[in-house]
This record gives C-alpha cells, structure tokens and sequence, in this order.
C-alpha cells in the first residue's frame, strides 16, 4: 500500500513497492511510505512482522545478509539507494544506524567518535577533530559525562552511556537520517529515558526511524507511526491518530493489546 499522510513536510526518503525476500521467504511485500525531515517514525507491530527488515532497507544493511534480496525503490533526496552507482559506505554515513545492543568499538571513547570523521576525512587538523569529537557528545548528550575521561574505553561506560556514544558515533559523520533498531531495549528505565529525551532533542536536525516493541515509547518519542503485520504495512499515519483513532481493525487489535 502507499501511505503518506497529508503533510508539509519534505520527505528524506522515499520507499515504493519494496519487497524483502530471504530466500524464498517474503518478510516484506509491497511497503511505501515516506520518511520526513524533522520528524520521528516508530515502526511497531508484533515480533517477526518485518520492522527491523524494512528499516535495515534504509541504509543497505541487508547486503550483508547473503540471503536476502530487496526489490522497489528507496530514494534518499531523490537519488536511487539500491543504483550500482550508489557507494554503501557513503550511505550508511548519510543514513547512520543505532542497534538494539550498544556496540562501540573496544577503542577509547574519543576514538570511538573520530573513527568515522577520520576515515571519511572530515577533520583537517587535532583541532578539528577535537571539535568534532565534543560536538557529537554534547549533540549525544555524554559530553558532561566523558570529557575529563575521553581516553577510557567505550566499552567501560555503562549500557546507557554506550548507547549514547553509538549515538554520537552516528552523528559525527553528519548524517541526514538516523536509524534506530529498538535502541532501548537492553537499557533500564533511567537510561531509556535519557534515550527518549536525545531523540526528542536530535529531532529539528535528523529525520529518525525507530523500531520499538513499546507502544508508550512509540506514543513518546515519534510524531509518525507506522504498523507493520506480517511484512505489510497496514496503517501509517500521526501517531496521535494511530494511538486513539486507528482505521485499520489490525491496528486497533495491537495497540489494544489484543495480539502482538
Ligand atoms: N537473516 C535472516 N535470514 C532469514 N530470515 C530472516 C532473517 N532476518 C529476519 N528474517 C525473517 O524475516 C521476518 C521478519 O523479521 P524481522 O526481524 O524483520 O521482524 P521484526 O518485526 O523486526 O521482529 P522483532 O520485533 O522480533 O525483532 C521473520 O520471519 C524473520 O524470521
């Protein structure tokens, strides 16, 4: 189906008719929908239903699973994501990805943030890369945290402030959309928390993607939610509406509880 709400805002990224398969296993059919500037997506539905498939179409993740195959057409700015021309590291800096699990490098936390400015050649100087390095905390909201301790290990901070420096990991490339494949769920409720409020903070300056399993989360942090039911997309639309005034009897079924 193709959804697009009736809105003022200019979408980043296009997806049409886009069909995932693994084999010979369909795990998305004929999704569309919009990604806009300055907005939050959640992408909900019951486990197995596709959300982490369709957002990892975004920025080519899929490649790296030998299996799958992705048809349609996903457009960033306009330009086609999956043309033989498109260079995927390039992409993924542009459309930069948060995981479920906090991965930062086993490298300090200031290298942790450099890595990709440095091999993207982003930063002319120290200086420059200093600058860099704090911005993306202080955007990531870890500066305060880190900055008399850069040189400790990524992996020494703890599960909240790892998700963090993945956060500013992905911002210091510059992208222009971030995704996030349930990036709370292995954190407890104060670093979720800390997770939700970044988001709403990061908003003005990335289109964001979110897969969450929480419908509270979802109600929380995104101003767009979309429905996935078995690799479809059934509903997609403000979250607002989605939450009180679901069209779809499926939609209504989730977030009542009533499966999922
Ligand atoms: N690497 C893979 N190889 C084969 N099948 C896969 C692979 N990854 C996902 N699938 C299948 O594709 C379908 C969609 O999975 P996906 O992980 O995208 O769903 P999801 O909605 O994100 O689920 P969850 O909420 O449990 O994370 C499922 O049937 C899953 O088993």
């Amino acid at each position: 189906m193709t959804a697009s709400p009736k809105t003022a805002a200019r979408p980043k990224m296009a997806a049409r008719n886009v069909n995932v398969f693994y084999g010979d296993k369909q795990a998305i059919d004929d999704v569309s929908i919009d990604i806009e500037m300055d907005r939050v997506v959640a992408f909900i539905g019951p486990s197995g239903c596709g959300k982490s498939t369709f957002l990892r179409t975004l920025n080519r993740m899929n490649d790296t699973v030998a299996s799958a195959r992705v048809s349609g057409d996903i457009r960033l700015d306009g330009e086609d994501i999956y043309a033989p021309a498109m260079d995927v590291v390039q992409l993924r800096a542009r459309v930069g990805m948060v995981f479920q699990k906090p991965n930062p490098f086993p490298k300090s936390i200031y290298e942790n943030v450099a890595y990709g400015p440095r091999i993207h050649g982003l930063a002319r100087s120290r200086s420059d890369m200093d600058a860099v390095v704090e911005q993306s905390l202080t955007r990531a909201g870890l500066w305060n945290e880190v900055k008399d301790r850069l040189s400790d290990s990524g992996t020494a901070l703890s599960g909240g402030q790892q998700q963090r420096l993945c956060i500013a990991r992905a911002i210091a490339v510059d992208p222009e959309v971030i995704l996030m494949d349930e990036p709370c769920s292995a954190l407890d409720p104060i670093a979720t928390a800390k997770i939700e409020e970044l988001i709403h903070a990061l908003r003005g300056r990335y289109a964001i993607a979110i897969v969450t399993h929480n419908m509270q989360q979802a109600a929380r942090v995104s101003q767009r939610t979309a429905f996935f039911h078995l690799g479809t997309l059934v509903e997609y639309g403000k979250t607002s509406d989605i939450f009180t005034n679901p069209r779809e009897e499926r939609t209504k079924d989730y977030i009542t509880g009533r499966y999922g």
